[in-house]
């Protein structure tokens, strides 16, 4: 095993999630809310097993946003003037950005609104 080309892959690959996070207003936006979710999940009181699936939703929805950015940077390299297959290219990665963060929102509200209502009622 080649533990120096690990390495760099390694490099690599954090250089290009900082990238995005310099860079991609959205994945800062999922940044805040996984800060945010996870806040909630410490004060509600979440099980191991409920945590297991929020953390796993979290780190999903920051690598969906990731290949959407890389789909974006492609298509801004090979087609930088208008293109219909441009366009739908990044309208579906963004849509499959979309569809996921509603799966997220749904599973949330099924960990978190019956632990929410025996707290308040
Ligand atoms: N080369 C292109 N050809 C055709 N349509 C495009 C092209 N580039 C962008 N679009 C359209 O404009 C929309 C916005 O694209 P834009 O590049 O401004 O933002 P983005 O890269 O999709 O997202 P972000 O703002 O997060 O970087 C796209 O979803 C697509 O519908």
């Amino acid at each position: 095993m080649n533990f120096h080309k690990f390495g760099k892959s390694f490099v690599y690959a954090t250089q290009g999630v900082l990238q995005a996070v310099k860079t991609e207003q959205n994945f800062r936006l999922h940044l805040l809310a996984a800060g945010i979710v996870s806040l909630a999940g410490i004060f509600t009181g979440l099980s191991k097993w409920e945590w297991i699936i929020v953390v796993m939703l979290i780190f999903g929805m920051f690598m969906i946003e990731l290949v959407n950015t890389a789909i974006e940077r492609v298509v801004d390299l090979v087609s930088p003037d208008y293109h219909l297959l441009a366009q739908q290219a990044k309208d579906i990665a963004a849509g499959a950005c979309l569809v996921y963060a509603i799966c997220t929102v749904i599973i949330g509200l099924i960990i978190f609104i019956p632990k929410w209502s025996v707290i308040l009622f």
